[in-house]
């Protein structure tokens, strides 16, 4: 720890350790909004490939393009060479053990138990000195690293076991070098320190182990920012951080309200968040914002109130007009969507991608007459219909939807607490510069500009720079793509103007 702490030192950061928090990581200078506090390499990583992302992908650098088997192991893929050798001195030890174990066993290897594996054998290589240890990359780092084994339930902890069993079973390892209990507590670690490695379009690719960055904690007014380039974990400031300050990014998704966000925090990762956001669960403002992103909409389609369950429990009541809305209606509600959204997502799922639209539509239908306008379910259904406009090449429709679930994204939540961030954060469900919001943006403004909405397009495009530039970095390609993007629109946007008046 002393050694990694004399590194961070360089970086001018600082590990603390705080009796509510545990391990925690300061500034010693200044940072401005978009500049990097810390990258990390993973100690270990491995590509996904599940429902939502079902393309093999590279082992090292998790691209879905020309990929080859490895021809001894058959299980682990690459783009090319140059990947290959990357991640050589780590396969080949894999390879070996992987090429043992029975052909139908390696097809069920779930990514959790390929991460372990990997972590022991790394740990091997490290101990025999095939990979050298420095402060920042060292098994020491995997073991100073939180495992909640205490709060861990006793279902979890014997799936933990028999997965700790087949990693075993797959090194096949004498006793004296592998110890299964902690082999168990190293797969509760992972739960709480392992991050999902995503593109610059936050789609999930892999899992990664980064003891480093696994430092942070967590707030839902993040500070910072943790975006990939590649298999790079990259932490950036999202406002300016004076020295002295915790850097903090964010775990879960900000737009829940308090106890969705409480429940995902408290399940995961086992503590109760105090940020500026969940001290207030439970006081008025905080009841009015969960009514509003989870709560229904009056009954008066002209009316914009939310509703809070009444004192009778006969039903639920909108604030502004007072009007009930009943109980039995609610739950008829509750059922029906949940008995579409099944049907649907199974549509999905099976790639019937028109009857799945069809599905999502009549979904969006219902929950616009039920929830209220604000809710982050009716935003989700749209992002889905989002995806299926796009799959489908409806760029109009597709342009809809983005940019309805935009206002969504930029609610202003007019709380009083809020008001108090106003320097730092935009008012609404994200802060001003979440990588989501720019993603949206962006999305926005390439199908304006392929639908001929030039002006618009310029509009989005320059709006999603300002917010991206921040979090991805004005130097990464992406950023870079998105800038000549923009250039282009403007350039194309002066020329009509031009047109326009010589005409
Ligand atoms: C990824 S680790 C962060 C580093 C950790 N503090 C340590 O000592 O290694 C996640 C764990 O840190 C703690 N943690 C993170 N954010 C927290 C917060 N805001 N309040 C209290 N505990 C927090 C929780 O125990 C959580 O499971």
């Amino acid at each position: 720890m002393e050694e990694l702490k004399n590194s961070l030192n360089d970086k001018r950061l600082q590990v603390l350790t705080l009796p509510e928090k545990g391990r925690c990581l300061f500034t010693s200078r200044d940072f401005s909004p978009g500049e990097v506090i810390i990258s990390e390499n993973p100690y270990v990583s491995v590509p996904n490939k599940n429902k939502e992302s079902p393309q093999w992908k590279c082992e090292w650098c998790f691209s879905s393009a020309n990929l080859k088997k490895c021809s001894a192991c058959h299980v682990v893929w690459y783009c090319s060479s140059q990947c290959q050798k990357s991640d050589w001195k780590l396969h080949r030890v894999e390879c070996q053990a992987l090429s043992k174990v029975d052909k139908e066993r390696v097809k069920s290897l779930t990514p959790s138990i390929r991460l372990m594996v990997k972590l022991y054998l790394r740990r091997k290589l490290e101990n025999e000195k095939i990979f050298p240890s420095t402060a920042t990359e060292n098994y020491k780092n995997v073991e100073a690293l939180v495992s909640h084994m205490s709060d861990v339930d006793e279902k979890q902890l014997v799936l933990y076991g028999q997965m700790a069993n087949l990693v075993n079973l797959i090194l096949q390892w004498p006793d004296s070098e592998i110890n299964i209990k902690e082999v168990a507590e190293n797969f509760s670690k992972l739960a709480c320190n392992a991050h999902t490695i995503c593109d610059s379009e936050l789609r999930p690719l892999g899992t990664g182990l980064y003891p480093v960055i696994s430092i942070i904690n967590h707030s839902c007014l993040p500070n910072s920012v943790l975006v990939f380039e590649g298999r790079l974990a990259v932490v950036r400031a999202v406002e300016h951080i004076p020295k002295g300050t915790e850097v903090i990014i964010s775990y879960v998704e900000t737009a829940g309200s308090t106890i969705t966000r409480q429940k995902a925090l408290k399940e995961q990762y086992f503590f109760s968040c105090t940020c500026p956001r969940c001290i207030k669960m439970g006081q008025s403002d905080d009841i009015r914002e969960s009514a509003i992103l989870e709560g229904y909409c009056c009954k008066n389609s002209g009316c914009n109130g939310f509703l809070l369950r009444d004192s009778d429990d006969k039903g639920f009541i909108c604030q502004q007009c007072g009007l009930l809305r009943d109980k039995e209606e609610i739950k008829y509600i509750v059922s029906e969507l949940k008995l579409m959204s099944e049907k649907a997502s199974l549509s999905l799922s099976s790639g019937h991608i028109n009857e799945a639209r069809k599905a999502y539509k009549m979904i969006e239908k219902l929950q616009v007459q039920s929830y209220h306008s604000f809710s982050i379910n009716l935003m989700r259904t749209r992002e889905t219909l989002l995806k299926i406009f796009m799959e489908m090449q409806d760029w109009k429709e597709a342009l809809t939807y983005c940019r309805l679930t935009i206002p969504v994204y930029e609610i202003p939540l007019s709380f009083a607490f809020f008001k108090y961030y106003i320097s730092l954060f935009h008012i609404g469900m994200y802060p001003r510069f979440h990588p989501l919001l720019g993603l949206q943006y962006y999305m926005c403004g390439k199908l304006e500009w392929l639908l001929g909405e030039v002006d618009e397009a310029v509009t989005s495009l320059t709006k999603a720079f300002d917010i991206l530039r921040i979090t991805h970095g004005i130097k990464t390609m992406f950023v870079t793509d998105l800038l000549s993007k923009l250039e282009e629109a403007r350039a194309e946007a002066s020329y009509k103007l031009r047109s326009q008046m010589e005409d």
